[in-house]
């Protein structure tokens, strides 16, 4: 795994002071960041009247990196509070960056919660939790949390991830590999172009593992028109189904992935944004602290209107009876 520098769009004082006043404001009149239509209704003003150098920070990934960090936020370590002990206590934390993170998903798309996820709220907290320790979830600590796609088993899945640093006092890396980095022969790429397994809902889909339906093959790799795209969940992939050929396949991705790996470790106030088709992310194994001054980022999801990444059969898929809300009607 490489170190290499991830883009950086670094938004200037007045920007940063103008995402910051917004909030405010958008929290003093709500007084939570939890989403009514009224408060959707005013992220989607406010977004739109967010100044130019802004929006010219939230255009879309340009790189191969697939992905860029945005600096120039800040984050009040003592205002914010402890570190929550799980999302499920998280609440109405740092309430403030939630409405931040939501005026930047806005401003790049459609921002999207799950029911079933977090209690259906937009911006998630991750944070480490007793208990989870060894889970393929955000809630993990010490084991590595192996590189995914954002919500792979499921078609309305984000094309925008962001992750949003409140703490991270050890340095705790993300990591990124991104599909435009890899070398592979076309004949792997053929073979995971073939829809031969099914990526199943992870463990913070209680509800959508016990659904009843077919769970459908569906490709790993897509040629989309401007370029490779990757769904890619190995940790709930059914590997022993596949045929040998797709297997030897399928860790020739791994190992590519492996190498290509960027670690990005994030200071309070930066915020990942990672093209979901393009990226799978992931996290280093670290030891949990538990005494409210862990590891904390806030994540949003975000779907971009009329963006042609995906195979078309998706859009047949059940999605394991799991409901994505989009904060606008598309
Ligand atoms: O903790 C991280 O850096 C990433 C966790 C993760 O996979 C996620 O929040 O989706
Ligand atoms: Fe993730």
């Amino acid at each position: 795994m490489s170190t290499g520098a991830p883009p950086v769009r670094r938004l200037d004082a007045a920007s940063s002071a103008e995402l910051h006043r917004t909030a405010g404001e958008i929290l003093a009149a709500f007084g939570t960041s939890a989403t009514s239509p009224e408060l959707l209704a005013t992220i989607a003003e406010s977004a739109a009247d967010l100044g130019g150098a802004i929006r010219e920070h939230l255009r879309p990934v340009d790189t191969d990196d697939g992905l860029f960090v945005l600096r120039g936020l800040t984050v009040d370590d003592t205002r914010i509070g402890p570190t929550p002990a799980s999302w499920a206590e998280a609440g109405d934390r740092a309430a403030g960056h939630d409405i931040v993170m939501l005026l930047l998903a806005a401003a790049m798309g459609n921002p999207i919660a799950w029911k079933g996820q977090q209690g259906g709220r937009f911006v998630h907290n991750i944070v480490p939790a007793v208990g989870h320790e060894q889970a393929q979830t955000g809630a993990s600590s010490d084991v590595l949390l192996s590189p995914h796609t954002e919500d792979a088993f499921h078609p309305c899945r984000a094309h925008l991830l962001m992750l949003g640093c409140m703490r991270n006092h050890d340095h705790i890396a993300t990591t990124a590999a991104s599909i435009r980095k890899v070398r592979l022969e076309d004949a792997d790429i053929a073979t995971l172009s073939r829809p031969e397994l099914p990526i199943l809902p992870d463990d913070a889909y209680f509800e959508a593992q016990g659904f009843a339906g077919e769970p459908p093959d569906v490709p790993t790799l897509w040629r989309s028109a401007d370029g490779l795209t990757l769904r890619f969940d190995p940790a709930y992939t059914p590997l022993e189904k596949a045929t040998p050929a797709y297997r030897a396949a399928y860790e020739r991705l791994e190992a590519e992935l492996a190498r290509v790996s960027v670690a990005v470790s994030l200071d309070p106030g930066e915020v990942l944004v990672v093209d979901n088709d393009l990226v799978v992310h992931g996290r280093v194994p670290f030891k949990a602290r538990y005494d409210g001054t862990d590891r904390w980022l806030k994540r949003a999801s975000v779907r971009v209107p009329g963006r042609g990444s995906r195979p078309p059969a998706e859009a047949a898929e059940h999605g394991y009876g799991q409901a994505v809300t989009k904060a606008y009607a598309a």
